[in-house]
């Protein structure tokens, strides 16, 4: 039996068939050249001619998904679908084909690419809703490229059975696509357990097992066992990981639903909120019973743009999250651009190290007008809706960020102003940080890529970004302590966790021990969180978070503080 291990970031043990994520399509070459001959039985109508069916082949291809698909994925597949084989597309692509076109012959691929490039560039001038359809015309050109090049279709690939989605790494708009009906769980050989993958995996309830090498070179069709929570991944299983797969099943559908308030076994409340990116995703988390939304990313409303929403735009994005909390509290982060989330009316896609460049609070600098502008929509949303708004910035490093923050907030109307604590040095100077603001978020994603000085989007260094690491738990702790010292004799500074930290049921109970108190995950684990919580105290979680700060190493924390939690094993979390 072939073994693959990684870093499990979502626990779960399934059993199925790989299918790969198809490598993104490569542009073709620029033109034929004399390096590039056409051979003589390459003709321009026979190229023309293999276009004309590669357009067709992709509609029908199109066509059929849309046929079983429903809703609003079927209403898009069918809009793509007539994209597709549309004649203009079609015509102006073959017209490039000839010798007497400007520029000279090209490949039919280059033909279609370059067709497809105009055609969004007109859409894209015409603004509105056409500007929308951009995206359309490029899944059709890539489509119809690797249908001329005999690859298989771009994107999370069709099936009729659940199967497990291998790739290299998933991009935050993979998840508009990724039906959870069919994929069963992901592994893939780059990212880490804070990658957008990880991240996806967890919203999604699904198994996952990144930083994995080899994974995406498994053949297609593949039957493979995953243990999520072990990050192994085992090809041909036998029957004894058959019957584990099974058992997990039945397993885990006797977690009990979250009863929407999470109280610890001697009575103390922490609420448990959720993260979302939508308002769909927010209708989701008010039903799985989150009592309120810890982060609200705003950049996800707007991941498939490249120019600035506006503010009427933002107010209704805002506004469907608020709807869905009436009464209850909206941490709203103001645009997170850049480095692992690159949004291009923002961001320099050339920088040379964005994770430590242009990001978060810091596009304030270079694009002013787009923070107040969102600000003022936030504003207008939570004037015309029920929900508590509170607002916070991300990537704070100083108190006077925090400072000029605050003011900006206070010019918008806005009351509740807070940071993202995500920066060490904003962790170490958290009393001066918190003396300017109402609250602070503990973002251990980027606190653990920023204390660890490791990508956290790159596999090999996985075991380093890590929040088990010792450093960024004494980083939460001095966080915790900076806030209560900032909040002597004046009002509270509730420091709350909206990492995927929160989502790991035995560092919720450390993190408490810390001194978090809310936890703020994907609506997923709520549930899995709130019923290891119900089974300590206050004063066991103190202890617990004692000993994992005590650790000289991640797994030892982990190994420690599991062992002391029996609760993890009998849901098998
Ligand atoms: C919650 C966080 O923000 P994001 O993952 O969106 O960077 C974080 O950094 O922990
Ligand atoms: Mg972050």
């Amino acid at each position: 039996m072939q073994t693959f291990s990684g870093v499990g970031v979502a626990p779960g043990r399934v059993l199925g068939p790989v299918r790969q994520m198809p490598k993104p399509v490569q542009e073709p070459p620029a033109r034929l050249d004399g390096a590039v001959n056409i051979p003589a039985d390459v003709t321009v109508e026979s190229q023309g001619q293999r276009i004309k069916d590669a357009a067709k082949a992709v509609q029908a291809e199109l066509r059929a998904r849309a046929a079983t698909a429903s809703g609003e994925g079927k209403e898009v597949l069918e809009a793509t679908a007539l994209m597709a084989a549309d004649p203009m597309l079609v015509k102006s692509a073959i017209r490039l084909l000839s010798p007497e076109a400007p520029g000279g012959a090209r490949t039919a691929e280059r033909a279609v690419w370059e067709a497809a490039a105009t055609v969004a560039d007109s859409l894209k001038a015409l603004g509105g809703y056409m500007a929308e359809r951009v995206a359309d015309v490029l899944d059709v050109r890539a489509r119809i490229v690797s249908e001329l090049r005999g690859l298989p279709a771009p994107g999370i690939p069709a099936s009729d059975v659940p199967f497990i989605l291998a790739a290299e790494d998933l991009a935050p708009a993979d998840t508009a696509t990724l039906d959870p009906a069919k994929v069963i769980a992901l592994i893939t050989s780059s990212g880490g357990p804070q990658s957008h993958t990880a991240i996806l995996a967890r919203a999604l309830g699904l198994p996952a097992i990144v930083a994995a090498p080899g994974v995406d070179e498994i053949g297609d069709g593949t039957e493979v066992y995953l243990d999520g929570a072990a990050g192994t991944i085992t090809v041909d299983p036998g029957e004894e990981l058959r019957l584990a797969a099974k058992a997990w099943a039945n397993q885990a559908s006797t977690i009990a639903a979250f009863s929407g308030s999470n109280v610890m076994a001697d009575g103390f409340r922490v609420p448990l909120l959720a993260n979302v990116g939508t308002g769909a995703d927010a209708v989701k988390a008010a039903d799985a019973g989150a009592e309120g939304v810890g982060l609200l990313r705003t950049e996800f409303c707007f991941l498939d743009r490249d120019d600035e929403p506006t503010v009427e735009e933002q107010i209704a994005a805002y506004g469907a999250v608020f709807a869905a909390f009436p009464g209850k509290k909206v941490v709203v982060r103001t645009l997170d651009a850049g480095a692992d989330k690159p949004l291009p009316f923002l961001t320099n896609a050339d920088e040379p190290n964005p994770a430590l460049g242009v990001r978060g609070y810091r596009t304030d600098l270079t694009s002013p007008g787009v923070l107040e502008r969102q600000l003022a929509a936030i504003a207008a949303a939570e004037a015309a809706n029920q929900a508590e708004v509170w607002v916070m910035a991300p990537m704070i490093s100083t108190a006077e960020e925090a400072a000029h923050f605050a003011a900006l907030c206070s010019a918008a109307g806005l009351k509740t102003p807070g940071v993202m604590v995500e920066v060490p040095s904003a962790a170490l100077t958290a009393a001066s940080v918190l003396r300017e603001v109402s609250f602070a978020s503990l973002g251990t994603n980027d606190l653990t890529q920023y204390a660890m000085a490791a990508d956290r989007q790159l596999g090999p260094l996985a075991t380093l970004n890590d929040p088990w690491q010792p450093a960024v738990l004494q980083l939460v702790k001095l966080t915790a302590d900076g806030a209560a010292a900032a909040s002597a004799g004046g009002s509270a500074r509730p420091v709350g966790v909206c990492g995927e930290a929160a989502a790991d049921p035995a560092l919720a109970v450390v993190l408490v021990g810390l001194g978090v108190a809310t936890l703020s995950m994907s609506a997923r684990a709520l549930a899995a969180v709130s019923a290891v919580l119900a089974t300590v105290t206050v004063a066991q979680a103190q202890q617990l978070a004692t000993a994992a700060l005590a650790a000289p190493s991640a797994s030892a924390a982990r190994k420690a503080v599991r062992a002391q939690l029996p609760i993890l094993d009998e849901l098998g979390l």
